[in-house]
């Protein structure tokens, strides 16, 4: 079983030209996603994240893989747990995901050998081009809540090859309490 993150930065942006188009701000949400260039779904969009290093937490692993694959430096005190994701592959667990999206960040998007980040608004996320499943969790984490996840694939590895074939999901659950982290 492999532990690995995924974290997802948010900002607003002031829109000119309302609805009305009475010159009034709208605001909308964008969210930084990248197209990964290799590796576990390469070619696909998501956020930047992957695998736990020895010794690191979870909210640590999101803080420098962020900066490593995009750049950017999140604040990890105002990293909000927003999920737990469980990956299964043919019955056995494959990958678990600490989920995490923040406001808090310096630093402009830059891209990398692993990927090409990209501000997108929250409404126009590619869910036709990322994991087949993304696109029933990553919504509510864009709009502020919690979920917990188990996602079943069958047809053996590599997991991004595999058949998304069913899934449990629970919203609004109380990840703090499960605390940052399965790690000691
Ligand atoms: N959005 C989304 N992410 C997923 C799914 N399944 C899954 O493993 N991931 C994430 C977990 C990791 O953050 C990422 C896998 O990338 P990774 O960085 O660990 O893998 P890699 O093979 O590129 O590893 P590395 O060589 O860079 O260490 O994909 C999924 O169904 N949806």
């Amino acid at each position: 079983m492999t532990e690995t993150t995924l974290c997802f930065p948010l900002r607003s942006r002031d829109v000119d030209g309302g609805a009305a188009g009475d010159g009034e701000p709208t605001g909308t949400d964008e969210v930084l996603l990248i197209e990964k260039r290799r590796g576990l779904g390469a070619g696909w969009y998501n956020g930047p994240g992957g695998k736990l290093e020895a010794g690191e937490t979870p909210r640590e692993c999101a803080v420098r893989e962020t900066r490593e694959e995009v750049g950017l430096e999140v604040d990890p005190a105002a990293l909000e747990k927003a999920g737990e994701l469980e990956f299964v592959l043919d019955g056995t667990e494959h990958t678990f995901c600490h989920v995490y999206r923040t406001r808090s960040f310096a630093g402009e998007p830059t891209a990398s050998e692993e990927a090409r980040p990209e501000w997108i608004p929250v409404g126009e996320v590619p869910y036709d081009r990322m994991w087949d499943d993304d696109y029933l969790w990553l919504p509510g984490v864009l709009e502020g809540r919690t979920v917990a996840g188990e996602f079943r694939f069958e047809g053996g590895t590599p997991l991004d090859e595999a058949d998304f074939v069913d899934h449990d999901l629970e919203w609004d659950v109380d990840l703090e309490a499960n605390s940052d982290d399965r790690n000691p």
